[in-house]
């Protein structure tokens, strides 16, 4: 988040250009990349294959600096709308602290030393999905599809479910049946993930006229959309359980974790409160389902690490 320590505005009112070192970690946006790192390390682990203590920790950092540059080029492109939106006003570019530029070239920097550290130092396999990846968040989903359709995340929610692909590349220089089904795992709880944050945020999409699907198709149809894709993604968590890529503890984890993100889905799918500020299901999908994502990949790892 960014900081609010060093203000934006000279007592005169002019804008002052005064972005420190927080300011640039703000614009990886780290709290939303814990989870894209936390995935990308549960992908590695899940390979099962000895990778040398120091490669594991580049390849974790590489995923970690990737994310954060396609983060920067995020808010190098969307400063405009930021500065519409309560929840992203008080970001370094929207705020006035930083100059454009300056999230570009650091965006950009960042962004190709992950890209070219991940190829010398583990393969470069790994290294081209980093780099698709980035680029489907920045160019797929923030230039072409944010601003253009409803069905941004949907396509463009692609780019987060890379990252366990990305950490099992860079253990084994191959893809597999496992992260491909973590990467359609992640595609099909982003939907439920953002929607349920998008109908408590919704006036901040339609005042920055971003096309979010509660903007454009109303309430009702993103609550059965939520819905739908819950029920989707559920049946991607229990695949690995039936075709034998994971075991009983992760069936039995997949199990009790999914069963309440179905419920809350359901609740949400119920409702028909339209006052953002009385969301309670809503607010309760959001945060389960960040708890969820974290749970579940850890359930992953422990189910083929305990009982390799
Ligand atoms: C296109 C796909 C996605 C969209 C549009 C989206 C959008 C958002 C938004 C708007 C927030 C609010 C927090 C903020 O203002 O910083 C958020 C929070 C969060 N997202 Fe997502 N998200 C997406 C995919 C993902 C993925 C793939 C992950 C990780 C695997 C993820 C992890 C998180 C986490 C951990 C938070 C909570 C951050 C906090 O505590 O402040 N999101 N997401
Ligand atoms: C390795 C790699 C490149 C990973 C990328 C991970 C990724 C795509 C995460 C998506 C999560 C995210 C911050 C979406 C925000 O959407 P937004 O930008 O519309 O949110 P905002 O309104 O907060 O700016």
């Amino acid at each position: 988040m960014a900081s609010t320590t060093h203000p934006a505005t000279s007592p005169a009112g002019s804008t002052q250009l005064s972005a420190d070192w927080r300011d640039f970690v703000a614009l990886t946006k780290p709290r939303v990349m814990t989870l894209v790192v936390f995935t990308g390390l549960c992908g590695l682990l899940a390979a099962r294959v000895p990778v040398h203590p120091v490669l594991g920790f580049t390849a974790i950092l590489c995923i970690a600096l990737g994310a954060g540059a396609a983060a920067a080029l995020n808010q190098w492109y969307e400063a405009d709308i930021d500065a519409l939106m309560k929840r992203t006003a008080r970001r370094p570019l929207p705020a006035g602290r930083m100059a454009r530029q300056d999230a570009l070239h650091f965006g950009v920097a960042l962004g190709a030393f992950s890209v070219l550290l991940m190829g010398v130092a583990l393969n470069w396999l790994a290294a081209a999905i980093l780099l698709v990846s980035i680029l489907f968040y920045v160019l797929v989903y923030t230039v072409w599809l944010k601003r253009r359709t409803a069905q941004n995340i949907v396509i463009g929610g692609a780019a987060g479910a890379f990252p366990a692909l990305i950490g099992w590349a860079a253990a084994t220089g191959q893809v597999g049946a496992l992260p491909l089904v973590l990467f359609g795992l992640v595609f099909m709880w982003t939907p439920p993930h953002f929607w349920a944050l998008a109908l408590f945020v919704r006036p901040d999409y339609a005042a920055a006229g971003v096309p979010m699907l509660p903007v454009v198709a109303g309430e009702l149809e993103t609550r059965r959309q939520i819905l739908f894709y819950s029920i989707v993604m559920a049946a991607v968590v229990i695949a690995p359980a039936l075709f034998d890529l994971a075991g009983w503890l992760y069936a039995a984890a997949a199990v009790a974790l999914t069963v309440p993100f179905l419920l809350l889905a359901w609740r949400v799918s119920r409702s028909t409160e339209t006052d953002p500020t009385r969301m309670a299901p809503e607010r309760a999908l959001f945060r389960y389902s960040i708890l969820y994502l974290f749970a579940l990949f850890g359930a992953v790892v422990a189910d083929r690490l305990l009982l390799a």
